[in-house]
């Protein structure tokens, strides 16, 4: 059946509906990268975004299980130029559409993808609508996705420890991509994940040797009720942060949010390290990033920076051992260029070890 992509400036753009049909709002938004479409529709960060796939090809080494970053698929609708009926890979036991269809997740198809991304890249991310019926779109009536508390969505309800390591990690998970866990476990951390809006005492009985604050969807402004409690930890414990936890600590200590006129969500994105020099190239998903000049007073300073944009990707702290990244150096999809990332945090859980030992 028809489909249509309604964006918020009224502009309309056809396809071809696969699924059920009915309507969805969302954020529209638009990944770059050639492949890691199972990892991107599984991201928790994408709740209630509408991605756009840049690559005309999507589905066509099928759906595998293996490489998905939470236990469902998060954005509200996938909107592609071509999507494979079929998946050819030894691993592929599904196709994408039947993935998607299973929970009734739009997939719009036939569409002129690159006439989308000219629109947002000009306008911005924006709200969109897709529909049968175009003709009936009122957008003041529909439910913004400014009203949703998208991290309370996808956060875990329940405290649940993963892996046997030495290091004692804290997750709170305002989203978290199984990636993370997993290169935490790899690296010798035993990982306790519990929910975004769990209180200190609950986190400091628990022992960590460190803190993590994961990624996770919306407007990090969401959650400056847990900005006190997230600083007084980070000043406790060796403090790592990725993307929606990096914008976090950002705020914590007084720093400032604001939102890129079109998001990083692709897998080459290249990111400086301003001390060493080093160029990695990054796999991103994000809309929000910290701005420098809000840095002033925090103790932050820009460690690592966008090569395109300049936007902060990442700072150090000159008192605390706090890593805080806003690319994604556990990849999935994308290089793992900058995995040594997770390094750091360890070093710091470390030495504050041996801190304690001499003290
Ligand atoms: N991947 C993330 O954690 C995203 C962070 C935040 N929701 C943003 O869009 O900027």
């Amino acid at each position: 059946m028809k489909g249509y992509l309604v964006l918020s400036t009224g502009e309309v753009f056809e396809g071809e509906l696969l699924g059920e049909s009915k309507e969805v709002y969302g954020e529209v938004v638009f990944f770059t990268g050639m492949t890691g479409y199972e990892e991107v529709i599984t991201d928790p960060s994408f709740k209630g975004q509408m991605v756009v796939f840049t690559y005309p090809l999507i589905g066509n080494y099928g759906i595998n299980g293996d490489d998905q970053e939470s236990k469902a698929p998060q954005p509200s609708a996938l909107i592609m130029q071509s999507c494979r009926s079929q998946g050819y890979h030894y691993q592929s036991h599904e196709s994408l559409e039947k993935y998607a269809n299973k929970y009734s997740i739009p997939v719009l198809v036939g569409v002129d993808t690159r006439a989308v991304v000219k629109r947002i890249r000009e306008l911005g991310d924006m709200g969109a609508i897709i529909t049968t019926n175009p003709e009936m779109i009122d957008f003041s009536t529909k439910q913004v996705i400014g009203t949703r508390n998208l991290v309370e969505e996808v956060s875990t309800t329940k405290i649940e420890t993963f892996g046997q390591g030495d290091f004692h990690v804290v997750m709170i998970d305002f989203g978290y991509k199984k990636s993370i866990l997993t290169s935490l476990i790899k690296l010798g951390c035993k990982v306790t994940v519990v929910p975004f809006d769990t209180d200190e005492k609950t986190i400091n009985n628990l022992k960590p040797d460190g803190i993590f604050l994961s990624n996770g969807p919306g407007n990090p402004k969401k959650l400056l009720h847990l900005t006190e409690q997230i600083k007084r930890l980070a000043t406790t414990y060796p403090t790592m942060g990725i993307c929606l936890g990096h914008q976090l600590l950002a705020l914590a200590f007084g720093g400032d949010t604001q939102k890129l006129r079109f998001g990083h969500r692709g897998a080459n994105q290249p990111v400086q390290d301003i001390l060493t020099k080093k160029v990695y190239i990054t796999s991103q998903n994000h809309s929000y990033f910290v701005t420098d000049e809000s840095l002033k007073k925090t103790g932050f300073t820009p460690r690592y920076i966008n090569i395109n944009d300049r936007s902060i990707e990442g700072m150090s702290h000159i008192l605390y051992p706090i890593t805080s990244v806003q690319f994604h150096p556990e990849a999935h999809p994308g290089p793992t260029d900058s995995e040594e990332i997770f390094l750091h945090f360890l070093t710091d859980m470390s030495s504050k070890r041996r801190e304690k030992v001499y003290a």
